[in-house]
């Protein structure tokens, strides 16, 4: 699990003040950082190109460029002439060793976009818009220091974003490399340490990065076991049987050691696999119940009602966000709640809390999951997307590792079995919901066809490989 920070800006002033450290040896690490990187990564037969801005991010650039000049050949592009006092200090260290400059984009091997980072705000320019297009489109592999230009402080990204192959982040991770919109122009993120370990640069926070890593599957470590020991989970079987079916499946397969579908005879049950079992009411011994996922009109408000009144832990999906007899359960410590952006956004009307558009949950995904987990203190929050993020009270994590393999139908629902089947095998709701997460996105990850053509089932079967 690695740290997520709002700002770095107290952190580098931590570095000042505590440490002694001057802004001029902070960035010279994160120029020796990324030249690290390109020396590893990089023979010195390839020619590198680096766009610079006028404040400090364009000031790293020069750095970087001083730092691989005589090693590698390097050409400096000023998108903007410097500006800010260490970019014209860095400008007069890279005249005096006459670091190549050129006046229009090139074609290289290696592109460094250091034209705006933490300090941008508004839009670019044309000119700048269309160098980040040629830039974009430029075959080289692309570094992006400390952030990809275009991508602002809240995570939204302006018109024209650099999209990086690698971002090298100064000092440590920024929440707003991990909004959803950013997703597509970070490539993989590297952190450089400047000056001091990132240990002792970071300091507390309450929003951390999943690492897949964290993963913890269920253990069998009980010999003397039998199928009561791993739980027993329950789904509420609505009118598209199908999403609970599979649910249930994948519910069964990670490790719970009874599923039983909750509802009431219909011809497609007659076709559930035979491995789950089937009941009217809601078994006496069930440690966690699953409601949401294709649950239509099926059951009335007031049979609803009384599943929600059991006091085990549940998981809730889907159609339940837009219903009101939520709020009655929302006091509760073992929910589990799992919606996408558009559901999400219907639970915030219902609570008042907010009156949302989608887009505009989008671009303030951290500040509403916040809102939500203060309102609510003692519910895990799952808000789905690109980029998965749990909360609970004051704690947010967020899982990085899913892919657009998962954007098809039926996906939740897996994840839906999958968190399920924790729960029911004992998790607290915050592992349950972390570590089903974290599963999911494994069990996309490990799918070797064709990223189009995942389906629930490939999904379901892949958890025997886990
Ligand atoms: N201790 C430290 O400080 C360390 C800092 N470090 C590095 O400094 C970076 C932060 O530097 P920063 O604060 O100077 O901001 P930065 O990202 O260069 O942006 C400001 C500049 O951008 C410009 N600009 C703004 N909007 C724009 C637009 N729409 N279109 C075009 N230009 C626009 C704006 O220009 P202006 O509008 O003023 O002409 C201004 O000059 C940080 O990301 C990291 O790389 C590391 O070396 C580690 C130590
Ligand atoms: N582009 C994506 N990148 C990563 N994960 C994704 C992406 N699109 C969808 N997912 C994941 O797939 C799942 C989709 O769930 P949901 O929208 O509830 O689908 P359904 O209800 O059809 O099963 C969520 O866990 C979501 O985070
Ligand atoms: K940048």
């Amino acid at each position: 699990m690695q740290k997520l920070f709002e700002e770095v800006g107290s952190l580098d002033t931590k570095c000042y003040e505590e440490f002694f450290l001057s802004e001029d040896i902070l960035m010279e690490h994160a120029a020796n950082g990324m030249a690290s990187y390109i020396r590893a990564n990089f023979s010195n037969k390839q020619t590198t190109l680096i766009v610079t801005g006028s404040g400090n991010n364009g000031a790293d650039g020069i750095a970087l460029a001083r730092l691989l000049h005589g090693e590698y050949d390097v050409s400096l592009l000023y998108a903007k002439v410097p500006k800010s006092q260490m970019a014209l200090l860095q400008e007069k260290r890279a005249k005096a060793l006459h670091v190549k400059q050129i006046k229009e984009f090139q074609e290289c091997d290696i592109l460094v976009d250091a034209i705006v980072g933490t300090g941008f705000s508004g839009e670019f320019s044309a000119e700048i818009t269309n160098l980040l297009h040629a830039m974009n489109t430029s075959r080289a592999f692309k570094i992006a220091c400390d952030v990809p230009s275009g991508l602002t402080k809240s995570g939204t990204c302006a018109k024209a974003t650099f999209c990086a192959d690698v971002t090298l982040t100064m000092g440590a991770l920024k929440k707003a490399l991990f909004l959803d919109e950013a997703k597509d122009f970070l490539g993989k993120t590297e952190v450089l340490d400047l000056g001091v370990s990132r240990k002792l640069y970071e300091s507390q926070t309450n929003w951390y990065l999943l690492d897949m890593q964290d993963l913890k599957l269920p253990a069998r470590e009980r010999k003397n076991a039998h199928k009561g020991n791993f739980g027993h989970l329950s789904l509420l079987c609505g009118e598209k049987p199908g999403a609970s079916v599979m649910s249930g499946l994948a519910g069964l397969k990670f490790g719970a050691g009874l599923v039983t579908l909750v509802g009431y005879e219909n011809q497609q049950l007659l076709h559930i696999p035979h491995s789950l079992m089937y009941a009217h009411a809601l078994p006496d011994n069930t440690t966690a119940l699953a409601l949401g996922m294709g649950l239509g009109a099926e059951f009335s408000d007031e049979e609803l009602q009384d599943f929600l009144k059991n006091d085990i832990a549940m998981i809730i999906d889907a159609d339940v966000f837009s219903m009101k007899l939520i709020l009655k359960i929302l006091s509760r410590k073992n929910i589990i709640l799992t919606p996408h952006p558009k559901e999400f956004v219907s639970l915030l009307k219902i609570t008042e809390l907010a009156n949302i558009s989608v887009e505009e949950l989008q671009q303030k995904r951290f500040k509403y999951v916040e809102l939500f987990c203060k309102a609510y203190p003692h519910i895990t929050l799952l808000l789905k997307g690109a980029n998965v993020i749990i909360g609970l009270n004051n704690n947010f994590f967020i899982n990085p590792h899913g892919s657009a393999k998962l954007a098809k139908a039926g996906s939740g629902d897996v994840l839906s079995g999958l968190i399920g089947s924790l729960l029911a095998q004992g998790y607290t709701p915050l592992d349950a919901a972390i570590h089903g997460s974290l599963a999911h996105t494994k069990l996309a990850h490990n799918y070797n066809g064709s990223d189009f053509s995942l389906t629930p089932e490939d999904l379901i079967q892949g958890i025997g490989n886990l």
